[in-house]
């Protein structure tokens, strides 16, 4: 059963602004979710709407999550500049029940150790975007919702946030976190929600997302001697279709481009018994590759690219 149920959300702001159109998704619980797209694509007012922050202007969004609760950090900083960093850390675990041992355990996660007695106006941007982590992060939760967690901090501390929220998908919790860190939400994510213009273009585990959106996989060959001179012509006659053949004009080499879900098989049957091969590499393209490929330009159509998967 979903933890999660956003169902045909609509979000008009007063100004005129439609920042979201008719989205529906629901996530199961110990789902890593990514909110990915341009900015104003309505990222941040999906995700203020899940936390209760604001309201829909149509749709519902339900949460099954027994007796746990929500939390989240968002993407403006809220914290209590008086208070120190624990104090702005302790507050949230009081008002939840939650132990005080919780409170160090998340400051030596997020290393706010050596500033933890200093008051939150005078920390770094990135020691403050870790408060507000360890704000949403100190107490157990069913859903937490983070908003650019990874924005201002170094790439260890990004790293280290992205980790520690897919060890609470996995421990049985739903995270949902809005990222244009494409090469994170690859590694640690397990789905997508892509916005554009606030649609919902695409709900989808990461890894079909980025076979669907088309991507490719290189594999280049270097040959131990020149292949004989008609063998490039007789591969080329010999290609299946889709795969893109280019040869090194010493014909000492090559390079097939294969649709990534091929995969590696086909394309070692594929290649002649004889020069032997001296060395082989296969490059994928990654989230990043096919997202700046396919959608930096925002075409084609909303409409026709949705892709939904039912989970
Ligand atoms: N409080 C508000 N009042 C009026 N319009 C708003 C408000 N907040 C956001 N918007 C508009 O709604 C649209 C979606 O904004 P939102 O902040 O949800 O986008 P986002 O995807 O989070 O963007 P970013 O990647 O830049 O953070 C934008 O056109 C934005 O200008």
């Amino acid at each position: 059963m979903p933890s999660l149920t956003v169902d045909h959300v609509t979000k008009r702001y007063r100004t005129g602004t439609e920042a979201l159109t008719d989205v529906s998704f629901a996530v199961e619980p110990g789902t890593l979710l990514a909110v990915v797209g341009h900015n104003g694509a309505g990222k941040s007012t999906l995700l203020n709407i899940v936390s209760g922050l604001i309201r829909p202007t149509s749709g519902t969004v339900a949460t099954d999550i027994g007796r746990g609760r929500v939390l989240w950090a968002p993407q403006r900083t809220m914290v209590d500049w008086s208070l120190t960093v624990r104090q702005n850390i302790e507050l949230v675990a009081r008002l939840t029940g939650t132990p005080v041992a919780a409170v160090d355990r998340v400051l030596e996660l997020l290393d706010l150790d050596k500033v933890r007695s200093r008051q939150a106006e005078y920390i770094s941007g990135g020691q403050l975007q870790r408060v507000q982590i360890g704000r949403a992060l100190v107490a157990d939760a069913a859903v937490y919702v983070l908003d650019e967690p990874t924005a201002g901090l170094d790439p260890a501390a990004g790293e280290l946030v992205m980790e520690h929220l897919r060890a609470r998908a996995a421990a049985g919790s739903t995270v949902l976190v809005s990222s244009h860190d494409l090469d994170a939400v690859e590694r640690t994510a397990s789905d997508l929600v892509l916005l554009d213009e606030g649609r919902l273009r695409a709900h989808l585990p990461v890894a079909e997302f980025v076979r669907r959106a088309g991507a490719t996989m290189k594999v280049s060959v270097a040959f131990a001697e020149p292949m004989p001179a008609t063998m490039p012509d007789r591969l080329a006659a010999a290609l299946p279709a889709g795969w893109v053949l280019t040869t090194a004009a010493d014909r000492a080499g090559l390079s097939v481009q294969v649709p990534l879900a091929t995969g590696l098989r086909p394309v070692l049957a594929w290649l002649p018994p004889e020069p032997r091969v001296r060395d082989l590499s296969a490059e994928k393209q990654s989230l990043r590759d096919v997202y700046l490929a396919r959608y930096a330009d925002r075409a084609p159509a909303p409409e026709t690219e949705t892709v939904t998967v039912q989970q």
